[in-house]
């Protein structure tokens, strides 16, 4: 498994200003989808194209076309609902797998309530969403879900990682990819991360 930390300004400045207690809903959202987008276009670095001829302005040109294959994104919801966007931005043709979990607030283990994932997901590459792996249960729920619909080639992107969750995902999962804004610096005694964001479902949507 691969764990790329993302270390470009623009990531670290816009995560930086999400950190800030005051942050307006509004802000929050932007961020987070603008967050995808730049986290995207590292998750996508690696994928193999192929050329094929097109009709030019003066005729037959050389072009390059993405090959293998489709992806599908799979927001964890509700916060990974908050990064859809951004993400959807760069590869609009994706279709979209939902997989809701919340998590107790008292043991922190994610209860399932909502899966509906698209066609043929097990010849797609599957591009999870969510913007926080704390304890890292609800990403492996979310992983063993997806490979028990066969699913064989799994990436994430989140916005903070814990540690711990990071650990204990690259342990069950050595064959998934996770992209991440950044790691901080553990978890508190409720399951949250530190400095982290606080609970980004509630800033994304206005809950709290
Ligand atoms: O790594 P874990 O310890 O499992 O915690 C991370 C999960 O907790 C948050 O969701 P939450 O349960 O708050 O649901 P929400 O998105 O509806 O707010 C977050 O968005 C992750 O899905
Ligand atoms: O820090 C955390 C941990 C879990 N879920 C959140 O939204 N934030
Ligand atoms: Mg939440």
């Amino acid at each position: 498994m691969a764990v790329f930390v993302a270390d470009h300004p623009l990531i670290k400045h816009k995560l930086g200003l999400m950190r800030k207690h005051d942050i307006s809903t509004k802000n929050f959202r932007e961020l987070a989808s603008e967050v995808a987008r730049l986290l995207t276009y590292e998750a996508t670095k690696d994928l193999e194209t192929e050329k094929k001829t097109a009709q030019g302005w003066a005729g037959p040109v050389e072009v390059d076309v993405i090959k293998g294959k489709k992806i599908t994104v799979v927001p964890i919801l509700r916060a990974g609902l908050g990064m859809q966007d951004g993400v959807l931005d760069l590869i609009p043709g994706a279709k979209v797998s939902v997989v809701g979990f919340y998590r107790n607030e008292e043991t922190l283990q994610p209860v399932e309530y909502y899966v509906k994932l698209a066609k043929n997901i097990g010849k797609r590459m599957a591009l999870i969403l969510d913007p926080m792996l704390a304890t890292g249960g609800t990403l492996d729920a979310t992983i063993r879900c997806l490979k028990n619909a066969g699913c064989t080639s799994i990436r994430g992107l989140f916005l903070v990682a814990a540690p711990e969750g990071l650990k204990r995902i690259t342990e069950a999962h050595p064959d998934v990819d996770i992209y991440v804004a950044a790691v901080d610096e553990r978890l508190n005694e409720n399951g949250y991360i530190l400095p982290g964001l606080g609970d980004a479902g509630d800033k994304i949507f206005g809950t709290k």
